[in-house]
């Protein structure tokens, strides 16, 4: 366990001197209780020896002046210790989980990562220093007493023994059982917080349904929580009491003994009483580790939920990789593709070209394979056979902070930060001028937007960009790209309905970025004016290409293309009419 701590701390020099502080005032408190032996038996004699006790009384004073050192300068380490060690781990697991693929979180995946570094790692941190001492005082102070008591009677110290093994035999049964629970008790509430942030995203659909008290399976999780917290308990009971029971039994036999020892003349008095109360010391610890197992326990699991997380397999870095792409060209190659636990593949030999230069607008039905498709071209993925490149190279041997760097992806539902405009759009290019901005905003049409905004730029867009509508959003993020100067840009066009005004604005600024002589727009379009206003277009089918060609060449042709058109063309005559009705 101490190596594991140790491991998992980057700088854990401040945990180890915590430790060694403990330590040292374990072994005090048991020399200090050895102390009493010969001081007892020097003064609780017929006739008092205060010249044999005077060494050992002086020795005593100076080990608890040591002991209040120690403890004057243990506490300040341990106060601070448990927020350094806590923040210093946050920030390693924030680091790790900043290079997992994009396609690692899930929902799932984002309540197990948000409970590790809130609950996981707060409690294990505050757990190695709080317990981490009693720990070793309630292992290094009763080990201490029997090394002590040999010196004084065997035959106690052979009983002490004795108890210790049953005592730590009752201590590992009680540890399995309550390690048990703990992880059925973190699996339940894993599930519960998946099902919060479900039930927050969720929020207009389950209004809309007037479930508010959730679904029935948010309703199943917390049920589920409350019968394994329930459960948990009733198992832990027996084995708690069957330790508490043991260490009873050990006062009553370290008493026995000490009477008889006493009545059979085989000690003294002094060395007697003595005796009792190395008994009490070494039994007291003892009673304490009950209380401290669960804790351990705790600390355990949540140092292999630590674990597993920072275990997480990063997408393979390249050995020698390639530091930058000469044009933003994008090629798919015969790519085969099986989302993680899926059943069957999402791509099923996929040949593909988008040339630097040009938009190419991806059509298809749903789960077709469109945003697939621009996943693993950002290598949210690895494709499990065939391969990605981008300028020429397969994206796994290209350094991924200069994919990162080509790439801008605009998704239909456009995270913002609760900050302005400006701070919104400077997330692309923190350095970039008033000049660079405004071309920017223009191009993507988000300066009538900011036009209209009460504090222009200077706006706050709320949380998650609460102020603005998806479209005006949408222009947000167009912007950011442009401000990048991403050679790549991936859009997932909103599929919802946008007013016209809006509509028109998204659709001339995902124009405006093909206007970029070097620049490869990939485009999963909704909107007969994207897909006429695109120079290919690549129709998908099951995991399939189903035809590439230009707008006009496919309509020629008649085929899914042709059809999708006529479909979008009845479904704006439709709504042109119901608008006029
Ligand atoms: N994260 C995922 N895990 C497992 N399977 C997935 C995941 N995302 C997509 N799929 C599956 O992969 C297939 C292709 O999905 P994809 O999202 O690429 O289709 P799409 O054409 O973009 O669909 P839509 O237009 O509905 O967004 C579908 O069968 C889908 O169910």
């Amino acid at each position: 366990m101490i190596r594991r701590l140790y491991r998992l701390w980057p700088q854990p020099r401040l945990l180890a001197r915590l430790w060694l502080l403990t330590a040292l005032q374990a072994v005090l408190q048991g020399a200090l209780l050895g102390m009493l032996v010969p001081i007892l038996d020097a003064i609780v004699a017929p006739e008092p020896d205060f010249a044999t006790a005077t060494p050992w009384l002086v020795a005593g004073a100076v080990a608890v002046a040591l002991y209040a050192v120690l403890s004057v300068v243990s506490s300040p380490v341990g106060f601070a210790a448990a927020g350094v060690l806590a923040a210093q781990l946050r920030r390693r697991l924030m680091r790790h989980v900043s290079t997992l693929p994009l396609g690692w979180f899930t929902a799932d995946n984002k309540a197990r990562f948000a409970r590790v570094v809130t609950a996981d790692v707060g409690n294990a941190a505050h757990l190695a220093v709080t317990i981490g001492g009693p720990a070793i005082t309630s292992t290094l102070l009763p080990a201490t007493i029997v090394a002590v008591t040999f010196a004084v009677d065997w035959r106690m110290a052979v009983l002490f023994c004795v108890i210790a093994a049953v005592a730590y035999w009752a201590l590992q049964r009680a540890a399995r059982i309550s390690a048990i629970a703990e992880i059925e008790l973190e699996i339940a509430a894993t599930a519960v917080a998946g099902r919060a942030i479900e039930l927050g995203q969720a929020q207009p659909v389950l209004r809309a349904a007037g479930q508010v008290d959730g679904t029935p399976r948010m309703r199943a999780t917390l049920e589920n929580h409350r019968e394994t917290y329930r459960e948990g308990m009733r198992r832990a009971r027996r084995p708690f009491f069957v330790y508490t029971a043991v260490v009873m039994a050990g006062f009553v036999a370290v008493l026995s003994l000490a009477a008889w020892l006493l009545l059979n003349g085989h000690v003294s008095v002094a060395a007697a009483v003595a005796l009792l109360v190395l008994g009490a010391r070494f039994l007291q610890p003892l009673g304490n580790l009950i209380d401290l197992i669960g804790a351990l326990r705790a600390l355990t699991n949540q140092i292999t939920r630590i674990e597993d997380l920072l275990a997480t397999p990063t997408l393979p870095a390249p050995v020698d990789p390639v530091p930058a792409i000469a044009a933003a060209d994008i090629e798919l190659r015969d790519v085969v593709f099986t989302y993680p636990g899926g059943d069957s593949p999402a791509l099923a030999g996929v040949s593909l070209r988008f040339r630097a230069g040009t938009t190419t607008a991806l059509v298809g039905p749903s789960g077709s394979g469109k945003t697939t498709v621009t996943r693993l071209v950002a290598r949210f993925f690895d494709v499990d056979a065939g391969q990605v490149r981008v300028g020429g190279v397969d994206v796994r041997d290209l350094d991924p902070a200069v994919l990162l760097d080509e790439i801008a992806i605009v998704f239909q539902d456009v995270y913002l930060f609760d900050d302005t405009i400006e701070n919104n759009l400077r997330l692309a290019c923190p350095d970039a001028d008033w000049a660079e901005m405004e071309a920017a905003a223009a191009a993507a049409r988000l300066d009538e937007v900011i036009a209209r905004l009460p504090n222009g730029w200077n706006t706050c867009v709320g949380e998650a960009g609460a102020q603005l509508s998806g479209g005006e959003r949408q222009r947000v993020a167009i912007a950011r790209a442009i401000l990048k100067k991403a050679r790549i840009v991936l859009v997932d066009e909103a599929s919802s309905a946008l007013d016209p005004e809006n509509e028109a604005a998204v659709t001339q600024a995902i124009a405006n970025l093909g206007n970029a002589p070097d620049r490869t727009v990939v485009v999963i379009a909704h909107r007969p004016a994207t897909l006429a206003a695109a120079d290919y277009v690549v129709s998908l089918n099951r995991g399939r290409v189903d035809e590439i060609g230009t707008p006009s060449e496919l309509l020629a042709t008649g085929g899914a293309f042709a059809r999708l058109s006529r479909q979008y063309e009845r479904a704006r005559h439709w709504r042109i009419a119901g608008a006029g009705r």
